[in-house]
Order: structure tokens, then C-alpha cells, then sequence
């Protein structure tokens, strides 16, 4: 399989989730991806218990390795955000209007490395 999941496929092989598709498909219809019955009990549901200690789905993988749930991707191309995200960083409050905006944006906060050299 192809290292970036949500990108065209160039070599000549063919790439197995669900079925069979050529190289020249352009990627799995991305709205499969965390959908498989075989996984979700009610896929549709908004049931974010299943990831509690008592949920069936308690230690799932989200960085890539268990296929029926990736919202980070996975591969090369997988989120590189992932750790800001998991360690809390990233505040996904909704804002008010027509289309989502964050309530907190992200902010960038500089802070200073030593790499060992300097250039003064
Ligand atoms: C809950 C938070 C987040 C979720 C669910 C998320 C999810 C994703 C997903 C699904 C992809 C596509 C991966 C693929 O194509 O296989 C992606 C790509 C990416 N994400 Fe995130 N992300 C989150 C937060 C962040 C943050 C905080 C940053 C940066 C500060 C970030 C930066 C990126 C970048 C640069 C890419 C493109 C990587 C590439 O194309 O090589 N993400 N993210």
C-alpha cells in the first residue's frame, strides 16, 4: 500500500481495505474510513463511550495502526499534529456562524532552544 492513505495511488499494485481497488483509484471513499460494521456496533451513532475503560473499543490505536479508526490518517502523510492534539494543545470548542470556526484559536508561543551554537 501506497504511505500516503488519502492520496492518489502511482505504482502498480492495488490496495486492500474492504476490497480490491487498482493503483489508478484515487484512495478509499473517505467516508468508509471509521464506518465498518464489523468494528462499530451502530457505525452512525455518536457514541463516544465505546473508547471508555467499558467500551468495546477501549485502546484503540489512533495513530494509524488500527485501520477502522484513524482520524489522524496513517502512513507517511499521517497527522503531524498529533501530539499537539493529544496532549491537549488543541482546543476544538466550536465558535458561532455558518461555517465552524475554532472559539479559541491556536496561538504560537516562541521559546527558546539551546542547540549548542550561537550565532553572536
Ligand atoms: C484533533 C485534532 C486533529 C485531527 C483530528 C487531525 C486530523 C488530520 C488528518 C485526518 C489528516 C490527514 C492524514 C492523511 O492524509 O492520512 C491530517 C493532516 C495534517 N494535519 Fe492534522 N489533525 C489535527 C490537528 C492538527 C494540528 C494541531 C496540526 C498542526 C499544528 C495539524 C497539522 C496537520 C498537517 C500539516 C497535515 C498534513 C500532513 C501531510 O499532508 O503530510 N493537525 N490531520
Amino acid at each position: 500500500m501506497n504511505g500516503e492513505l488519502h492520496s492518489p495511488n502511482y505504482d502498480n499494485s492495488t490496495i486492500t481495505i474492504f476490497f480490491h481497488f487498482p493503483s489508478t483509484f484515487y484512495g478509499p471513499p473517505r467516508n468508509w474510513i471509521g464506518r465498518d460494521p464489523t468494528h462499530w456496533e451502530n457505525p452512525l451513532e455518536f457514541r463516544p463511550e465505546r473508547f471508555t475503560a467499558k467500551g468495546r473499543s477501549f485502546g484503540v490505536d489512533v495513530k494509524g495502526k488500527h485501520y477502522h479508526f484513524l482520524p489522524f490518517g496513517s502512513g507517511r502523510r499521517r497527522c503531524p499534529g498529533i501530539s499537539l492534539a493529544n496532549g491537549g494543545a488543541v482546543d476544538m470548542t466550536e465558535g458561532h456562524g455558518g461555517s465552524l470556526h475554532r472559539a479559541h484559536p491556536m496561538r504560537e508561543r516562541e521559546r527558546e532552544r539551546d542547540v549548542g551554537w550561537s550565532h553572536k
